[in-house]
């Protein structure tokens, strides 16, 4: 029989799918193996365990970061991304800015969940985040320790994934988010879990008949080669409105003369690390802007 499942765990080469609340295990055709969690895809049922997925219907957004060798796509069919950041253990602004392009190229909107508000290092790295939330993100302080009331709101009606670096506490939150009902894994699930070289890619979990939560691997780089060195201005929104205006239209903003970029940030309207970071990224993805 041929239907469409939900993707709803990835073991990198292995699937487990749903169709009407029902786990499958599922494998791929061939070679084929680059679905994500979040996927609809068209699948074979082959008996009452196991389906073959036969290929995906368009995703409306995709969100996955690229190094130069390696694309890892983290979650598709999301609608927002929760930024889990936390005081400690060592957060990375860095990692903050590059996940932020990642959402703005999508078209996805990003909120800052700054969890372990109940730690007082909390209050430092609040101070840090104020000029993104400037720069129109939401910046959430939350304790997953206390309940994570604060980020229910938010989930309402959206397909979220939760995407962090490692100890910032995506699991807790993602426990702390369930209903009692869906706190367990499914038999499908753990069967796979138990098995040999099984890393987890991400999960989907159902908060009610609107609302999805994925919870994705801790990370500690978000490689951005996916995208074109001229299109990255793009995805500074406190950038936008001087595109065009370089004195040259291929201008790296580093050492050009007439760089309306490098103006605004001499004149204190863009935040240093923002103007760094842009420079950062356009000179690593080793393309010459045309
Ligand atoms: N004080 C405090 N500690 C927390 C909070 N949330 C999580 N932690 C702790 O932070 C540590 C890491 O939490 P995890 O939920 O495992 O973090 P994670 O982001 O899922 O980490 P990875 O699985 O490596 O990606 C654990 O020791 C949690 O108990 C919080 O709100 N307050
Ligand atoms: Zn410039």
């Amino acid at each position: 029989m041929k239907t469409q499942a939900l993707v709803i765990r990835s073991y990198g080469r292995r699937f487990v799918v749903e169709i009407d609340g029902t786990e499958y295990s599922a494998t791929t055709r061939g070679k084929r193996v680059d679905y994500a969690v979040g996927d609809v895809v068209d699948v074979t049922v082959q008996n009452a365990e196991q389906v073959v997925i036969e290929g995906a219907q368009p995703r409306q957004t995709l969100l996955y970061r690229q190094d130069e060798w390696k694309t890892k796509i983290i979650a598709a069919n999301v609608s927002r991304v929760l930024l889990v950041t936390a005081a400690v253990p060592s957060p990375s602004e860095e990692l903050v800015g590059r996940c932020l392009i990642a959402c703005e190229a999508e078209g996805i909107s990003p909120v800052i969940l700054v969890n372990k508000s109940d730690l007082p290092e909390t209050a430092a790295w609040l101070a840090k985040l104020e000029l993104y939330r400037e720069l129109g993100y939401p910046v959430v302080p939350v304790s997953a320790l206390e309940g994570a009331d604060a980020v229910r709101p938010l989930l309402e009606g959206h397909t979220s994934v939760l995407v962090g670096q490692s100890g910032m506490g995506k699991s807790t939150l993602t426990n702390a988010l369930l209903p009692e009902a869906c706190a367990r894994v499914g038999d499908i699930s753990s069967a796979l879990d138990s098995g040999r070289h099984t890393t987890t890619n991400a999960t989907l979990y159902h908060l009610d008949a609107v609302s999805q939560l994925i919870d994705s691997p801790g990370l500690q780089a978000f490689g951005l080669a996916h995208i074109a060195a001229t299109d990255f201005i793009h995805y500074f929104p406190e950038m936008r409105a001087l595109i065009g205006h370089c004195r040259f239209h291929n201008c790296t903003h580093r050492n050009e003369p007439g760089c309306a970029v490098k103006d605004a940030a001499a004149a204190g309207k863009i935040a240093p690390q923002r103007l760094a970071l842009l420079q950062k990224l356009i000179s690593a993805s080793g393309q010459v802007p045309a």
